[in-house]
């Protein structure tokens, strides 16, 4: 399909009584801050749980790390956004949480909980995976509680991402997101999971046609809604593209965008793969990042895939080099003349600009820096904490 010549989209965020009585209480001064975030002042709402990720191959533990798309999200978000942005993140862990003084959980702490932290284990398999097979058997191990409604702060956001890992965001959570934020940006992977029967060594991971839950009548007031090709056909693309946009990333390969009336796919950078946990999450965060920046949807794509070939190249959370991020802000700076946030304004965009071949280039020489400096970092002999998930098979367990 051709792209349209001009396509943009009301937000997601319609006024109603949730977001009035938010309004009502800050007139009668129950509750500080919040409103409609302006062009000075722009706070996002991530919402889904911290997590604890067990790496196997072949039978084996090759890694424990922290896991959570909030953990990858916050990651990038913090990182890649522009000085103004300001973030709130709702994660609900348990008592054996093992990573509270990890960078993401130190700055955004979750909620303790009863029950034990959600944790998965990932089972690699030994085959070359191409850019489309799933790399990965996933099993659900233990599920701390889900978040509620009421656990998301009384106030309004600019934006939110709604990117459970095990059912955490309920349908009544999402909905009250959309009250809440002016543009929410959704992960399919927090809607269409299912877990079979919790036998021993945790639920298989399967997926649900998005149709069938709950969640689909919410799309229309979701502004993205994210899938990886392997979610791609429990979502529907073609229905789901009649009601927000809808982005398929496709590993390796880079990414796709649809739209009512148009689609765009999006080249993607060099990356040396060695873990590929978190390149979907750190895709949407880098997007919304971009959306932040004040590019149409298929430029701030760039930056998605950008983040998602930066967070293959590293195990678990990826930690970005200062020079890469001052690079990367540099070359927004440049090429955005006038930083104001879509996200903020009336309507996206999402048609390729006129920038877009100039960013793709100048953030491929970015992108390049990560490559060298993994290749510097991880020569042959090392085995330090950045050997791939087949190099970790030779570290003792
Ligand atoms: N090997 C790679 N090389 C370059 N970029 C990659 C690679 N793998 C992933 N990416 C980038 O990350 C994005 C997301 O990757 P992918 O489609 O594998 O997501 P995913 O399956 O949801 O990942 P995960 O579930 O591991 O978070 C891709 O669209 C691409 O931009
Ligand atoms: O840490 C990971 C990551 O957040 C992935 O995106 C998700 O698919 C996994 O379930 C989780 O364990």
């Amino acid at each position: 399909m051709a792209p349209s010549p001009a396509a943009a989209m009301p937000l997601a965020a319609e006024p109603d009584e949730v977001v009035v009585e938010v309004e009502e209480e800050e007139e009668r001064g129950v509750k500080g801050g919040g409103g409609v975030a302006g062009l000075d002042e722009v706070e996002g709402l991530v919402v889904g749980s911290y997590c604890h990720d067990v790496l196997l191959r072949g039978g084996r533990v090759v890694g424990e790390t922290l896991g959570g798309a909030a953990a990858f999200v916050s990651n990038v978000l913090d990182a890649a956004s522009p000085a103004r942005a300001s973030l709130a993140v709702v994660s609900k862990v348990g008592h054996d949480f093992a990573y509270a003084t990890a960078a993401a959980p130190a700055r955004h702490p979750p909620v303790l909980c009863a029950s034990p932290t959600t944790s998965f284990h990932a089972r690699f398999s030994d085959d070359a995976a191409s850019a489309h097979a799933p790399d990965r058997q996933l099993r659900r191990v233990h599920a701390c509680d889900p978040i509620y409604p009421a656990d998301l702060p009384d106030r309004r956001f600019a934006y939110g991402l709604a990117v459970g890992v095990a059912g955490e965001v309920l349908p009544e959570t999402l909905e009250r997101m959309i009250r809440l934020c002016r543009a929410v940006l959704v992960d399919a992977q927090a809607l269409i999971r299912a877990f079979d029967g919790e036998a021993k060594g945790g639920g298989a991971v399967r997926h649900v046609a998005l149709e069938a839950t709950p969640y689909a009548r919410l799309l229309p007031r979701v502004a993205f809604l994210k899938a990886s090709s392997e979610e791609a056909p429990y979502v529907g693309v073609e229905t789901a593209r009649r009601r927000c946009c809808v982005i398929v990333t496709e590993g390796r390969d880079g990414c796709r965008l649809y739209w009512d009336g148009g689609e765009a796919r999006v080249a993607p950078f060099p990356a040396v793969q060695v873990d590929p946990t978190g390149a979907g999450d750190s895709f949407l965060a880098g997007f919304a990042s971009g959306l932040l920046w004040g590019l149409s949807a298929t430029d701030a794509a760039l930056l998605g895939n950008f983040f998602g070939a930066a967070a293959v190249s590293q195990v678990g959370v990826p930690t970005f080099d200062p020079k890469m991020l001052q690079a990367v802000k540099q070359i927004l700076e440049k090429a955005v003349k006038r930083p104001c946030t879509h996200i903020n304004g009336n309507t996206f965009t999402f048609q390729r600009s006129s920038i877009h071949d100039e960013l793709h280039k100048s953030l491929q020489e970015a992108a390049m820096l990560v490559c060298e400096q993994k290749q510097a970092n991880s020569p042959a002999t090392d085995n330090g904490d950045v050997c791939s998930i087949n190099e970790l098979t030779s570290l003792p367990s």
